[in-house]
């Protein structure tokens, strides 16, 4: 079986896709499909497509937001293990040092303090932030300092403020370095292009949503703090426009300067801080305790400090703007942070800027989320290839070969489950099953599905030899005889050629010649190399072996008349030869004769791509006369240099293995075959299995009669020993136990005997599931016969629609009426079924039914013929309830009484009629009436039950329209194993 599209079951689809069995089958009844709500409905690949379409994405998202969701929680617990690991100022202090002399800083003590400090944003961006992470893992970081800083400019501002308004307390230069980096990310994200807005927006966004969580003091700070550094800003400015520089020229100048400026402040302050290195510290502490995070450290140092002050001027004036709006004074600020940028820029502009970057982000259509589309794309595609190769790989892996009639337990065993599994799933499937019973292919295959296995159905030998054929060593190997089959058209003189060498070549000097038939003869040329000779010519031996597997021959002589020409056996020949990849040496025949003309034969044979030396090919030819004997030696000749050529060789110190030429029973010996080594020594007294016999070798004779004790490679011989007769082509292995031979006989045997058994020559719902899991048809073919046309074309309507990929329904013949013969008569040249409904057969119909083994149904609700005939399809074949015809009986007078009704007087014709069955009144083969016998009597006396041969009184319970002609048969009902749908509902 290939691991072609296959149906799954509707539970299984189900869970696939997270919904109910319901909604499945609602879906696919909307798409136009029919399917049952029953967990082990049959969903078909183009169910399962439709199902896709539907439900795909999603599927993809769900499997999408879970990796994403993974990713996160890894990002989580890195964070986790990193934050036990003991935190100290000194830690925070480091990395933001060494941020001033490192470009590239690591991420995770950002995402730590942001952790610690933001936690609530953290979990609020924590779908941004993954995203981010495993798309374009340095902007999310940009979008976060950038948020980061900006809220640390504040933050400073505030300090600055204090620092303004108390002109006690000085700010140290490390954090105005740390600020100035941290305004520097956010400058440098601004700058950035269009990313660049996408990131100034989101931050605007997370700006926001911090300031939301800020608490009240801090807020109340934070508006004081703009406050002032609105003031601060504007002084600031007006120094910088004072000194005539222009930021729209040369910011970073400007930037320097008031870096300069702030730091001169600072320095004017420093005197009055207790301490520096104090100061330094309470300045980050603060900030770790608020908003602040350590992510700055990330930061691009290139310009360190002016960033903080542009921020900061910006910042001012921001403020200034935004002052009667205190909820969006970030936002405003930031729109004057871009109005400082860019020096000439309109608020308008700006407001439209940002408008504009808002609906492109929401509509993710910016550069930088095609960007993320395209990666996510990319990275979908990949995952999907990876995914189709897992499944691949997982197909492989989940086929299993087994020969059909394998044993519960062997099936349990090649899944790795419990024998005890297997048969409840066999239960489960409404068959009841031992450990040691034997399964048709269509229950193993019902059985490894629902474990996630397909099954791959192999030849019952194939299994064996494998066993059996071990590798020999080259050093082992000593040349042998080649083994030669004389093929060629009818009277091209095949046995002639035959039988010249062997007269010639055999038994020359022996006493007796050769004395009995043993298939093949070994011959020797006259510098004394044995050649062996399969002595059946002709193709259909030669085929007949290879199709059980065996091949005998290493060259083939293809024997041609000189005087004919290449005949159509003559290609057929070609054809075997070649399909079983064996040599060809052409022989040309009745070279003696005066119409010869060999030239003409080999003209032809090239057509036929068979090309003779002399023609440039590698076809050796001689040219022979089987009535004189001319060019034969040189044949022979041929044939060695072909045999040296092919390098044939066996290893004669092994046990040995070979293959039946022929076999048959003789009345002193018991089963004879002849046998031709293969390789090994075959010897007296040796073990061997040969197909599905077994036995061991009592007695070896060659060709002469004379007894071997033993024969080694390329040697016919006779053998006698066998259990039972082989066929030709079977193959013989020799063992060292004679019981594991006995084993592996009778378990092969067992196979051939079921096979036989369930073969039957006609198709039938019984055996149809079986037929279809081994490939053996593919169409169900099937004759309808009805009471009413009316029911003909809703039962074929119904069972038409049966048809699936596997196996289709063609209805090839209808009626209204009794089955009839010829009704049978063309079910079974047709290969069909015969459903009758609400009619029977004739007699006759019935009894060349049963000859011809032709499965006829027969039904009383249309329901029941499809479900019966789409159960067998499925292998699920085992009704619960069936009829048996329990016997009939004839009408041969009406008896009308007042008091009772009519009675019918009968004959019983079949069987037997039984009170308490139910009958059928059947006129002209058509039933017209099911009902229960009032009163059954024998004469006067009422009786339970009337045999074959009597008359009797049958009178039908509210039914008087009997006439004399109708059939009353009488049935019963028998309960049988129990349907799925049974199981399904007990468990239910
Ligand atoms: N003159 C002449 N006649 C030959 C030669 N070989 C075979 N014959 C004759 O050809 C006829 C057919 O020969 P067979 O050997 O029976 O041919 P075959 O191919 O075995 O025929 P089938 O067994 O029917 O397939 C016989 O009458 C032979 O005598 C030959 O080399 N020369």
């Amino acid at each position: 079986m290939s691991p072609k599209a296959k149906s799954k079951r509707l539970f299984k689809v189900a869970s696939e896709f997270n919904v109910s069995t319901t909604s499945i089958v609602d879906s696919l009844s909307d798409e136009g499909f029919d399917i049952d709500n029953k967990p082990n409905s049959k969903v078909t690949p183009e169910m399962y497509s439709t199902l896709e379409e539907v439900y795909g994405a999603d599927k993809a998202n769900s499997e999408e937001h879970q990796k994403a969701k993974e990713e996160y929680e890894n990002r989580r617990s890195q964070i986790r293990s990193s934050r036990n690991e003991s935190v100290s100022v000194e830690d925070y202090l480091e990395p933001m040092e060494e941020e001033d002399d490192e470009e590239e800083m690591p991420l995770e003590p950002e995402d730590e303090e942001e952790v610690e400090g933001l936690k609530p944003k953290d979990d609020e961006q924590g779908d941004q932030e993954e995203e981010a992470e495993s798309d374009m893992p340095l902007e999310p970081q940009d979008e976060k300092e950038s948020e980061e800083a900006e809220e640390e400019v504040q933050q400073d501002t505030e300090d600055e403020e204090d620092k303004t308004e108390s002109e006690g307390e000085a700010e140290s230069e490390d954090e105005t370095t740390e600020d100035s980096e941290e305004t520097d990310e956010v400058e440098e994200s601004t700058d950035a292009g269009e990313d660049d807005k996408e990131v100034e927006s989101q931050t605007e966004k997370e700006a926001e949503t911090e300031t939301e969580e800020e608490s009240p003091e801090e807020q109340v700070e934070e508006e004081d703090t703009k406050e002032e550094v609105q003031q601060d800003t504007e002084e600031e400015e007006d120094k910088t426009e004072s000194e005539g520089e222009a930021e729209s020229e040369d910011e970073e100048e400007a930037d320097d300067q008031d870096t300069d400026e702030t730091e001169a402040e600072e320095d004017d302050n420093e005197e009055e801080k207790d301490s520096s290195e104090q100061g330094v510290i309470r300045g980050r502490a603060g900030r770790l305790k608020g908003t602040k995070v350590v992510g700055k450290v990330k930061v691009d140092e290139s310009k360190p400090k002016r960033r903080k002050k542009r921020k900061r001027k910006k910042d001012r004036k921001g403020d200034k703007d935004s002052s009667k709006n205190k909820s969006k004074k970030k936002k405003k600020g930031k729109k004057k942070k871009r109005k400082r940028r860019g020096n000439r820029v309109d608020t308008d502009d700006v407001q439209e800027n940002l408008k504009q970057t808002l609906q492109e982000m929401k509509s993710s259509e910016t550069v930088g989320s095609k960007r993320q589309k395209r990666r996510r794309e990319r990275k979908k595609e990949r995952e999907e290839e990876q995914k189709r190769q897992e499944e691949l790989q997982e197909l492989e892996e989940n086929i299993i070969e087994a020969t059909e009639f394998i044993t519960v337990s062997d099936l349990a065993d090649l899944m790795g489950v419990q024998a005890n599994d297997v048969i409840t799933t066999c239960m489960d499937l409404g068959k009841m099953v031992s450990i040691n019973q034997r399964l048709d292919a269509s229950t193993m295959e019902l059985v490894a599905e629902e474990y996630g296995y397909e099954i791959e159905f192999v030849d019952a030998d194939e299994g064996i030899e494998e066993i059996e054929l071990e590798e020999d060593d080259p050093e082992d190997l000593e040349p042998r005889a080649p083994i030669i089959t004389v093929m060629g058209h009818v009277d091209h003189g095949k046995t002639s050629l035959l039988d010249y060498i062997r007269k010639s070549q055999v038994a020359e000097g022996e006493a007796g010649g050769i004395t009995q038939h043993v298939g093949a003869y070994e011959v020797e040329t006259d510098d004394g190399r044995p050649i062996t000779f399969l002595d059946t010519p002709g193709h259909e031996a030669f085929t007949a072996m290879r199709s059980r597997g065996a091949q005998a021959t290493d060259i083939v002589i293809l024997v041609v008349a000189a005087d004919d020409a290449v005949m159509p056996q003559t290609i057929e020949a070609i054809n075997h030869a070649k399909a079983a990849g064996v040599s060809i040496i052409v022989a040309i025949n009745k070279m003696d004769k005066p119409g010869a003309k060999p030239d003409k034969i080999k003209q032809q044979l090239a057509e036929h791509d068979v090309i003779i030396e002399e023609y440039g090919g590698e076809n050796q030819c001689a040219e022979v006369s089987a009535k004189t004997g001319e060019g034969i030696p040189d044949l022979l000749e041929k044939v060695l240099i072909e045999s040296d050529l092919m390098e044939l060789q066996a290893n004669p110190d092994r046990k040995a293995d070979g293959v039946v030429l022929e076999a048959r029973v003789d009345k002193g010996k018991g089963t004879v075959a002849n046998i031709l080594v293969q390789n090994g020594t075959l010897k007296v007294g040796d073990s061997f299995v040969a197909g599905p016999c077994f036995g061991r070798v009592r007695a070896m004779e060659n060709e002469l009669g004379n007894r071997l004790e033993e024969a080694g490679p390329s040697e016919p011989l006779q053998l006698t020993g066998f259990n039972d007769i082989p066929k030709a082509g079977d193959k013989l292995v020799v063992l060292e136990d004679e019981q594991k031979a006995k084993d592996i006989a009778s378990q092969r045997q067992q196979i051939r005997r079921e096979q036989e058994l369930r073969q039957s020559s006609h198709v039938s719902l019984d055996d149809l599931s079986r037929r279809l899991a081994l490939g053996e048809i593919d169409d169900l073919n099937i004759i309808i016969k009805a009471d009413v046309d009316g029911s003909i074309e809703a039962l074929s309507g119904a069972l038409q629609k049966l048809s699936n990929d596997e196996v289709s329904v063609n209805i090839i013949h209808t009626g209204a009426g009794a089955i009839t013969e010829s009704d049978v008569l063309l079910a079974s040249a047709s290969e069909a079924i015969i459903i009758g409904f609400q009619v029977r057969p004739t007699n006759d119909a019935r009894s060349v039914a049963e000859e011809e083994e032709i499965d006829i149904r027969l039904f009383s609700v249309i329901y029941d013929a499809v479900d019966e005939v789409k159960d067998a399809m499925e292998g699920m074949l085992s009704p619960e309830i069936s009829e048996k015809l329990y016997g009939n009986a004839e009408v041969r007078e009406i008896f009308k009484v007042s008091s009772i009704g009519t009675i019918a007087g009968c004959y019983v014709t079949e069987g037997k009629i039984n009170r308490d069955n139910p009958v059928r009144v059947v006129r002209d083969g058509v039933v017209i009436y099911d009902g229960e016998i009032d009163s059954l009597k024998r004469f006067k006396d009422d009786v339970k039950e009337v045999k074959t041969g009597y008359e009797c009184g049958i009178s039908i319970v509210n039914y008087n329209d009997i006439k004399v002609g109708d059939v009353i048969e009488n049935y019963e009902v028998i309960e049988e194993k129990r349907k799925l749908e049974d199981v399904e509902s007990d468990s239910e």
